[in-house]
């Protein structure tokens, strides 16, 4: 059965956000978005073409031209009311966010805090844009910059977080003065679309935020976004093949880039740590949205002398999980999104075990609950030849890997092309440092195993991407340095 909304209308079916106006496709196809619990059908979205895709990217175009212009504080003021409809709004958002992603119902609030977040932070930095004045090298040259906009930005975003992978990209988008086409994610559009309802609702001017969606054809509508020389930044947040090729698309027109790509978290326990603390932290970093965020941990490891006692308290926690609908009471881990992602699981677990490790929980899929739930697992006695060492897991399986020095575990650690979050916990300052310095990952999380937060920087390295979002940093990711120098200048006063 459908769940209800407070506020019906936040459900938008078959119509996509551009220009101010929810339009169709071209052509009128639709695709369908399905409940990952029940797998029942939720409703059908429009399939936009090239040419849609085009026509959003003009109507960014021509907003830019007044929306750049505003102040700051004007912009501050349209993202703290987006920011304040999506607070009234919360369990709504919460609710679609479960049906569509699957997220349990606090999780999901929890989503939508975060998401909203980022619009409070970034309007709160619109009105403090500042330029630099430079001592120029040359006499009588004075030099300054302008932070100008860098023009309509295409961003694209997973299904993981329906709401704040998106605000995180929009929010400092609309405070330095760009436009944006967002494609929403297939899997979870309806989401997005809320958000676009309640942007216009805001009184955001038309034009300045447009949400798309695509199912197959997706690539198509990713080529425009990334070629379409009028498009000047593109922000992407997903799988690292993905981030890759459009990285290639964007070539040909040179634009601005950011990539938040896949991660394979090294999650590290030194035997000098608090374990019930440390057993806490993993299972908060692993079992996040049922493994399914860039951040999580995927390769536990932990030292040998207390290797034993960290695997039976780690077991133990997870044993208290209560997997099911999301909507039900009491639930703590919904299913995953697809069958493609149980797969993918159930490959892990059966390479790892072919390899030697062992089940201590889990192991298994959990068809009488629907067919894309699996049962919170714990592996033990890993080794590096597993897949799980070097690829990302995206689910609900927790491997546990011996090792017995901090130079052995810090090179496996690092033994990745990619390198977004990596966490250890120790109560050895100057390991601390160490091993925070060493390791090879945008974002390190010390005796802690959640560290997202707008305030914070939040990006990787290598093959996890480049570019930051949120925090202070997150703005330069929308804007040029314009450099201007006046000439002639510091002559003596004329008398
Ligand atoms: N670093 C981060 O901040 C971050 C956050 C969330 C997820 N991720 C990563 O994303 C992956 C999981 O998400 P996924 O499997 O849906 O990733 P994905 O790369 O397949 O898809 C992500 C988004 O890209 C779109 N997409 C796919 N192919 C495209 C193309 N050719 N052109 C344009 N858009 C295209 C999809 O429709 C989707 O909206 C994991 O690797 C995860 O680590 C990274
Ligand atoms: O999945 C990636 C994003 C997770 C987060 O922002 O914490």
């Amino acid at each position: 059965m459908a769940p209800k909304l407070r506020d019906p209308s936040l459900f938008k079916q078959d119509v996509c956000y551009v220009n101010g106006e929810w339009v169709k496709a071209r052509s009128a196809k639709t695709f369908e978005v399905h409940d990952p619990a029940t797998g029942q059908l939720i409703g059908t979205c429009p399939e936009f073409d090239a040419q849609d895709t085009e026509k959003a990217i003009a109507a960014a175009a021509a907003a830019f031209e007044e929306f750049r212009h505003k102040t700051g504080r004007e912009r501050s003021k349209l993202l703290r009311k987006w920011y304040d409809l999506v607070v009234e709004n919360a369990d709504d958002l919460a609710t679609l966010i479960s049906w569509e992603n699957g997220k349990p119902t606090a999780d999901a609030k929890g989503e939508v805090t975060y998401a909203a977040n980022f619009f409070e932070w970034f309007s709160e930095e619109a009105p403090r844009i500042y330029g630099d004045t430079i001592p120029s090298s040359v006499p009588g040259n004075r030099v300054f910059t302008i932070k100008e906009p860098v023009g309509v930005c295409g961003l694209i975003t997973p299904w993981n977080f329906p709401a704040a992978m998106i605000t995180r990209k929009v929010g400092p988008a609309l405070a330095v003065g760009c436009t944006v086409v967002c494609k929403a994610p297939g899997e979870t559009p309806y989401t997005p679309l809320a958000l676009a309802e309640l942007a216009h609702r805001a009184g955001i001017p038309k034009g300045v935020v447009n949400v798309i969606t695509a199912l197959g054809n997706t690539p198509e509508v990713g080529e425009v976004l990334t070629t379409n020389p009028t498009v000047r930044k593109v922000s992407f947040t997903g799988s690292t093949p993905v981030g890759k090729l459009l990285m290639k698309q964007c070539s040909g027109t040179l634009k601005k880039l950011s990539l938040e790509l896949g991660g394979n978290a090294p999650f590290i326990v030194f035997d000098d740590a608090d374990v019930d603390q440390a057993v806490a932290g993993a299972v908060a970093s692993k079992f996040r949205s049922s493994g399914q965020t860039c951040v999580c941990a995927n390769r536990i490891f932990v030292q040998r002398g207390i290797y034993d006692e960290f695997a039976t308290k780690f077991a133990a926690k997870v044993a208290t999980f209560s997997v099911g609908n999301p909507f039900d009471t009491g639930v703590t881990h919904g299913p995953l999104i697809h069958s493609r992602a149980i797969d993918k699981v159930e490959q892990h677990v059966r390479d790892a075990q072919q390899k030697g490790a062992r089940v201590l929980l889990g192991g298994h899929r959990l068809p009488d609950l629907g067919a894309n739930f699996y049962q919170p697992t714990v592996l033990v006695d890993m080794t590096t030849d597993m897949a799980m060492a070097s690829e990302e897991t995206f689910g609900p399986v927790a491997g546990l890997f011996p090792f017995d020095t901090e130079e052995e575990v810090v090179r496996i650690a690092n033994s990745t092309p990619v390198g977004l979050a990596g966490y250890f916990f120790s109560r050895d300052l100057e390991r601390v440092h160490r091993v925070a310095e060493h390791l090879e990952v945008g974002m390190v999380g010390v005796n802690t195993g959640l560290i997202s937060d707008p305030a914070a920087p939040f990006g990787g390295v290598k093959e996890s991407g480049f570019g930051r979002e949120g925090s202070m940093y997150g703005i330069g990711e929308y804007q040029v340095t314009k450099m201007v120098t006046y000439g002639g200048m510091g002559k003596k006063l004329q008398s």
